[in-house]
């Protein structure tokens, strides 16, 4: 499922939050939205959700405005890994996965051998196949966002919201999880900290500031120590190694501030 934002502003207590954002997420792409803490990530990635409707403009699946589509059969097409991701009840990690098969069986359709072979393959790819009885509850936070993850595989979409995947794993599963999601070849937009990490998996790059997009393009074209100062007023050197991955180096904020 293709993503498009056209013009899109979205304000939250009548403050205005995202400032006329035109996006394009197709291709099978992973597509990265990075900026600064408070920038509009968060709000952006809700508002294609429907967490939060937009103050105008629109977003539009397969070229229809997202309104006109039933939640189930969005369910099926868009799965999300949001940034919190507390169950209150007591699932086992199994039940926890199966929700994501909901979308796909009808009103009282009890899961089948199918939907148990999914729920399988989805722990497998998230390395959790031996947790498949725990208490969700009872989880690590990492963890846990490992088998959230699994929930939304489960859920055999064509296109993944997530926001900020990675940001209780080590960096094992960072780059595990983001190896997994690279590899779905659907449409992917996520929010991320990590400009290095972002480099290396994303086919695109929009970054956002005051809710508005900064820059757009490939890491190449996008990731650089001008817009790392611009965006996000901190100074680094940028290296490649042989095989082309960037390797960025932080400045302490001190020697910045001294310079300037
Ligand atoms: N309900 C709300 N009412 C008013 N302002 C809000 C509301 N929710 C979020 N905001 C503000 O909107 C701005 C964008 O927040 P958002 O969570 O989208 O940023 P973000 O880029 O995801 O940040 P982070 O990197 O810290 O997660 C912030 O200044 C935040 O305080």
């Amino acid at each position: 499922m293709n993503l498009e934002l056209e013009n899109l502003k979205v304000s939250l207590s009548s403050a205005p939050i995202i400032n006329d954002i035109s996006m394009q997420i197709d291709g099978g792409q992973f597509v990265g939205l990075l900026g600064p803490n408070g920038s509009g990530k968060s709000t952006l990635l809700r508002t294609v959700y429907r967490m939060h409707k937009p103050s105008g403009g629109a977003v539009l699946l397969d070229d229809r405005p997202l309104p006109s589509y039933k939640p189930k059969n969005l369910a099926r097409e868009m799965a999300v890994v949001g940034q919190f991701n507390n169950i209150n009840f007591d699932l086992c990690v199994e039940e926890v996965v199966m929700m994501g098969r909901t979308p796909h069986l009808g009103a009282l359709e009890r899961e089948k051998i199918r939907d148990y072979e999914i729920v399988r393959d989805s722990l497998e790819k998230v390395g959790m196949s031996d947790y498949t009885k725990r208490s969700f509850t009872t989880l690590s936070g990492g963890e846990k966002q490992r088998i959230i993850l699994a929930r939304a595989l489960a859920q055999k979409p064509s296109l993944l919201i997530l926001d900020e995947p990675t940001n209780h794993l080590d960096i094992t599963y960072q780059l595990q999880i983001l190896g997994i999601i690279k590899n779905l070849g659907i449409n992917v937009f996520a929010a991320l900290h990590d400009l290095s990490l972002a480099a290396q998996y994303c086919d695109k790059i929009y970054i956002i500031k005051h809710g508005a997009i900064d820059s757009c393009g490939t890491p190449d074209e996008v990731i650089n120590r001008n817009m790392i100062n611009r965006v996000y007023h901190v100074d680094c050197d940028i290296t490649k190694d042989s095989a082309g991955r960037m390797s960025i180096s932080y400045f302490p904020l001190h020697i910045l501030e001294s310079e300037i």
